[in-house]
């Protein structure tokens, strides 16, 4: 079975370092002209798939905007997923789960076991119970191809209180996340299945990137402020394995198949003209 990280490594290959979030806003199904409920949640979803799944190498569907709509919200993120992943796209569902290492395991189950229709190609992940913690959604991953994105430094401007914390090491809460991953991801080629989150907002904050050897989810830009050329100084050395990620700054552009397209197109070109 391939790997994750050489799935991930072959989908930016083939299409590209981007990453278009799913985000059905409240505003954005209004703004698109349909209702806030589940048959415009539906449609919003089904007209992201068609622009987009058979030529963004990842997209991200916020699980959150599917589960307030309860369990037919859910139903739709599970054919979402379906339809994204048959169309040749890697689905990263952003979840942002975390909890002891017992919880954390039927986690796995719901997100990355093939039997469940839930399962996506990835998942992302909160380290605040310890990155040990997360072991069984790492070992989920690994039995299945699957990857996990663990956050590190997060876009929104609360994050550095507390990953900017320095603990007894010396290290702050950040860079010792970001280490750990490290390790788990050393030696693997072409790349590590373990993906971290760093937030294009960010800024250069010092933090080491080097070593990390997996894929680097840059969420933040467009509608968070950042732009593609913001992304030199939060990455340096590490730019190669960064995934831009837009989610408003592309939607805003539907409901037309076209306008979705062009605007995934626009921001696809910011980023090659930024990595180089
Ligand atoms: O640090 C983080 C981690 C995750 N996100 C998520 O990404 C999108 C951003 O949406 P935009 O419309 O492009 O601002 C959203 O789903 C967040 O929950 C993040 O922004 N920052």
């Amino acid at each position: 079975m391939e790997t994750f990280g050489k799935r991930f490594h072959e989908a930016v290959r083939k299409r590209g370092q981007l990453c278009v979030g799913v985000d059905p806003h409240a505003a954005l199904l209004t703004r698109w002209g349909l209702t806030d409920d589940v048959a415009g949640l539906e449609r919003f979803a089904r007209t992201v798939v068609e622009a987009l799944a058979d030529r963004v190498a990842v997209v991200k569907p916020q699980s959150a905007f599917f589960e307030r709509f309860g369990s037919r919200g859910i139903g739709i993120l599970e054919s979402t997923i379906r339809q994204f992943r048959e169309a040749g796209a890697l689905v990263l569902l952003d979840v942002k789960r975390g909890d002891i290492g017992s919880t954390m395991a039927a986690y796995a189950a719901a997100y990355l076991d093939p039997a469940s229709p839930l399962c996506a190609d990835a998942i992302t992940v909160s380290p605040y119970l310890g990155v040990g913690s997360l072991q069984p959604a790492f070992d989920a991953a690994a039995a299945n191809g699957g990857g996990v994105f663990v956050l590190a430094l997060t876009s929104n401007p609360e994050g550095p209180s507390v990953q900017h914390a320095v603990g007894a090491g010396g290290k702050t809460v950040a860079q010792t996340v970001i280490d750990e991953i490290s390790q788990l991801n050393k030696g693997v080629e072409p790349l590590g299945s373990i993906g971290l989150v760093v937030g294009a907002t960010i800024g250069r904050t010092g933090h080491d990137l080097s070593e990390v050897n997996g894929p680097l989810l840059a969420p933040g830009l467009g509608a968070q402020g950042a732009n593609a050329s913001d992304l030199r100084a939060v990455f340096g050395e590490s730019l190669h394995n960064v995934l831009p990620s837009y989610s408003r700054e592309v939607l805003t552009a539907g409901p037309s198949v076209a306008g979705l397209r062009a605007a995934a197109d626009r921001v696809q070109d910011d980023v090659r003209a930024a990595l180089g």
